[in-house]
């Protein structure tokens, strides 16, 4: 320890779909929280990473892709992502650097504007292991006459360039302040989060259309055995009761495979015996519900919901 105070704070990722939140927050939190797949707007919930880069404690929000609203469930997604970006102290927004400004991006900079630059917002261009560096250069200029981002990165979240110099600035820029989680609970909560994304995965990909957007997956208990093996619970909350039936699947064939399908991922991550127990129930308005996020020990602020 030396004399150097601490930081800590929110750091909110917020970007059209696929433009590489979960990449990118893997890459600075160092461990596989959020997965990354192919579909677009895997992320629903407001999946955290916490990452400590010398005296500051960095506690990033990945939000939904933000994108123009089209439907009632797509404007309720919105405002989850903008209620978590609301709250940061920092914003991220990410672009793809070969598609550039798109409407959707200028959608998000109306957006930020109602924001009326009180929080500090980086433009953080990705992808750029597709770009050519004269494209960049100008891709930069253009976003930064649109709005008055606090900062510029051109990184490659897949790659990891620019991303040291990334975490760094946000390490720099955070406010003076005590940690926000002690660093023993932070020890586990990465395995907990994971095990809920894996199962939030192999539901996305067996379940049609919407119904995986509305649903969440909570790790409930975690139990260490003698044998090394780990004994996992956990819940799939629907939003509806129409939803439990189609999560389940005929005969209870859809979570059956499911479970398996995590189950082997998780074996294979943590290279050991898992026995992973799932149940699905009914939660309706599970969104706005705080308990949720108490449920791995963490606890939004006060407003953030
Ligand atoms: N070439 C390249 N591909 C990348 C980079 N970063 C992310 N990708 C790819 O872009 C796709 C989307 O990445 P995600 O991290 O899932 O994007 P996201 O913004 O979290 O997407 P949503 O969950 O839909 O909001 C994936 O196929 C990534 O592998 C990068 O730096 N370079």
């Amino acid at each position: 320890m030396t004399d150097t105070p601490t930081r800590a704070g929110f750091i909110a990722l917020i970007g059209e779909p696929n433009a590489g939140k979960s990449t990118l927050l893997n890459q600075m939190v160092g461990a596989k929280v959020s997965i990354v797949t192919h579909k677009v707007q895997t992320t629903r919930a407001r999946i955290r990473g916490i990452a400590i880069e010398d005296q500051s404690q960095l506690v990033f929000v990945d939000t939904p892709g933000i994108f123009r609203p089209r439907r009632r469930l797509d404007r309720s997604m919105v405002a989850a992502a903008w209620g978590g970006a609301a709250d940061a102290d920092i914003i991220l927004l990410l672009i793809e650097a070969h598609r550039g400004l798109t409407d959707g991006v200028r959608a998000i900079l109306e957006s930020l504007e109602s924001l009326d630059h009180k929080t500090s917002v980086a433009l953080i261009i990705n992808k750029i292991d597709r770009t050519r560096s004269e494209a960049l250069l100008a891709l930069s200029r253009q976003m930064n006459e649109a709005y008055p981002f606090a900062q510029t990165f051109m990184v490659s979240a897949e790659k990891g360039y620019g991303c040291a110099d990334l975490r760094k600035w946000l390490a720099d820029s955070l406010p003076e302040g005590p940690w926000l989680y002690p660093e023993d609970q932070i020890a586990d909560l990465p395995m907990r989060m994971i095990a809920a994304e894996v199962t939030r995965e192999k539901l996305t990909l067996r379940l049609h259309e919407e119904i995986p957007y509305q649903l969440t997956v909570e790790t409930e208990a975690w139990e260490e055995r003698k044998d090394g093996s780990a004994r996992v619970e956990q819940v799939v909350y629907v939003s509806r009761p129409g939803h439990k039936g189609i999560v389940l699947g005929k005969g209870g064939e859809t979570i059956k495979a499911v479970g398996q399908a995590a189950r082997v991922d998780l074996e294979e991550f943590m290279g050991r015996r898992v026995h992973l127990f799932l149940q699905v129930r009914v939660r309706e308005n599970w969104q706005n519900e705080a308990e949720r996020y108490g449920e791995i020990g963490l606890n939004f602020r006060d407003g953030d919901n």
